[in-house]
């Protein structure tokens, strides 16, 4: 039987934990890997479980550790671990596949957010709520953005106000999410690339600085900083960073 948050949300949350972190260096697991004494998993899931509308939440970890992530845990929140795949798009999917008959809204979330406020979950599975078939948290790029040719030529400067860096939780109803695996090719790195695909339309809402991808050890660092300074996620910590 798959573990229960609150019975009455209608959202369930499938976490792709199951990457290595190479771009972290070596070492565990990314989703193992400290901040702040605590796996990032732990701090990703403790605030899902904070979000009112979570039923459910489907862990999909290394194959190797998917008894130790089952012991992590336990005491954190209810959930179910399943053992990921060889790619993201492959956990996600292995996650999907386990999650039991009641909740409409699927929401798929990186542990490698690991400090995504309870508000930013709540927002998106708002506005899936509100109609939309599937909902990206986004920030505006800041950089200048050029494009280069394999040598490092740059062809060109982007338009960058036509761009946005995308983050998790992405939402969906639940049917959409399903049709877009069950129909998918080659990996793709979210899974709104494959809702896109599908032809179904994509809604952006704003994104939280503190949504950010712990991705390479400045991200860890920076990470453990936002923690010290402010204790994250607070209510206005996705008001900050609206555009
Ligand atoms: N086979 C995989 C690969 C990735 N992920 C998860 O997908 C999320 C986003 O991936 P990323 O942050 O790029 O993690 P890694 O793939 O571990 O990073 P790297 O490419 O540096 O190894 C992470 O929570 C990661 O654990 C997963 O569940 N299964
Ligand atoms: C899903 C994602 O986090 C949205 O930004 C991102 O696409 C994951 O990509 P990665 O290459 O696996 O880090």
């Amino acid at each position: 039987m798959t573990a229960q948050l609150n019975p009455r949300g209608d959202v369930a949350v499938l976490v792709p934990a199951a990457g290595a972190g190479v771009r972290l260096g070596p070492g565990r697991p990314k989703a193992l890997r400290l901040l702040a004494g605590e796996p990032l998993l732990v701090h990703a899931v403790r605030r899902l479980a904070a979000a009112p509308s979570v039923h459910t939440i489907v862990v999909a970890a290394p194959v190797a550790d998917v008894e130790a992530v089952r012991d992590l845990l336990a005491p954190v929140a209810p959930v179910s671990v399943v053992p990921g795949g060889a790619h993201r798009q492959a956990s996600v999917a292995a996650a999907l596949a386990a999650v039991p008959a009641g909740p409409e809204i699927v929401l798929v979330h990186d542990a490698a957010r690991a400090l995504t406020p309870a508000e930013l979950i709540e927002s998106v599975a708002a506005a899936v709520r509100a109609g939309a078939d599937a909902v990206i948290p986004v920030l505006p790029v800041v950089d200048t953005v050029k494009e280069v040719d394999s040598e490092e030529r740059v062809l060109g400067t982007v338009d960058r106000s036509a761009l946005r860096a995308v983050q998790t939780p992405q939402g969906f109803r639940r049917a959409v999410l399903a049709a877009a695996h069950a129909g998918a090719g080659d990996p793709l790195t979210d899974d709104a690339g494959l809702v896109e695909k599908q032809g179904v339309p994509v809604r952006c809402v704003p994104g939280s600085e503190y949504a950010l991808k712990i991705t390479r050890p400045f991200d860890l660092t920076l990470a453990e900083h936002l923690l010290a300074a402010d204790g994250v996620a607070s209510d206005s910590s996705v008001a900050r960073t609206l555009f």
